[in-house]
């Protein structure tokens, strides 16, 4: 089974499903991957999370890994796991999700907001954060806290967008997590796959330019 923490740091993007109806979501995972996305969470809020991860594991096995996001607590980890989940992503930083994660052996990415809680998040075991909320926070605040956090990854989650994907990178982050910029729920119900995936494209199109100049 592929390191996930590898996969992150190669690949770069998370693409969170959040609230995407069961009859759209396969044609969306497939267009998605199709633009080039390899990590995808779908978060627990989502109805019937679970059952979607679990076909997702099998329909996209080789092709894409496939998380559990808004896993609040230790019994939505348990529920996330079981489905076949191959990383957890919290908002929020609970210790008793990353233990369970660990002793399982599945990655898990818990949400931070401030240099306290990235600290505790480390030292509770988890290889990276995921700091959040990135729109309120601003980019001058990743930026800052790098200079003493310069060796915890981090995947900055919310507000990215096409135009402004690199400037995540360029303030420190070393993944990002993107929603509603990546995954446009109307074309989704217009059926117009064909436009997620050119979407999806623009993203990773973008972190490909990034990693070629550097
Ligand atoms: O937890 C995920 C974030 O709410 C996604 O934010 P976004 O839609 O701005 O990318």
């Amino acid at each position: 089974m592929p390191n996930m923490l590898d996969m992150l740091l190669e690949h770069k993007i998370v693409a969170i499903l959040r609230g995407i109806e069961d009859r759209h979501a396969d044609r969306a995972g497939r267009a998605l991957i199709d633009g080039g996305v390899k990590l995808m969470e779908i978060t627990m809020n989502t109805a019937g999370a679970p059952a979607m991860i679990e076909r997702w594991r099998s329909l996209f096995d080789g092709e894409a890994a496939v998380g559990a996001g808004t896993v609040l607590d230790a019994d939505m980890a348990r529920d996330a796991i079981a489905a076949g989940a191959q990383f957890l992503i919290s908002p929020n930083l609970d210790e008793a999700v990353i233990a369970y994660g660990r002793e399982r052996g599945v990655a898990v990415w818990p949400g931070v907001m401030t240099p306290t809680e990235i600290v505790r998040a480390w030292k509770a075991g988890a290889e990276a954060v995921k700091l959040f909320p990135m729109a309120s926070l601003g980019l001058k605040y990743l930026s800052e806290i790098r200079g003493p956090l310069d060796s915890i990854p981090i995947l900055a989650t919310g507000g990215v967008d096409a135009d402004n994907i690199g400037d995540y990178f360029k303030a420190g982050a070393n993944a990002v997590g993107i929603g509603s910029k990546l995954l446009n729920m109307e074309w989704v119900r217009e059926g117009r796959f064909d436009l997620v995936t050119a979407q999806a494209k623009r993203f990773t199109g973008a972190v490909r330019r990034l990693d070629s100049v550097q």
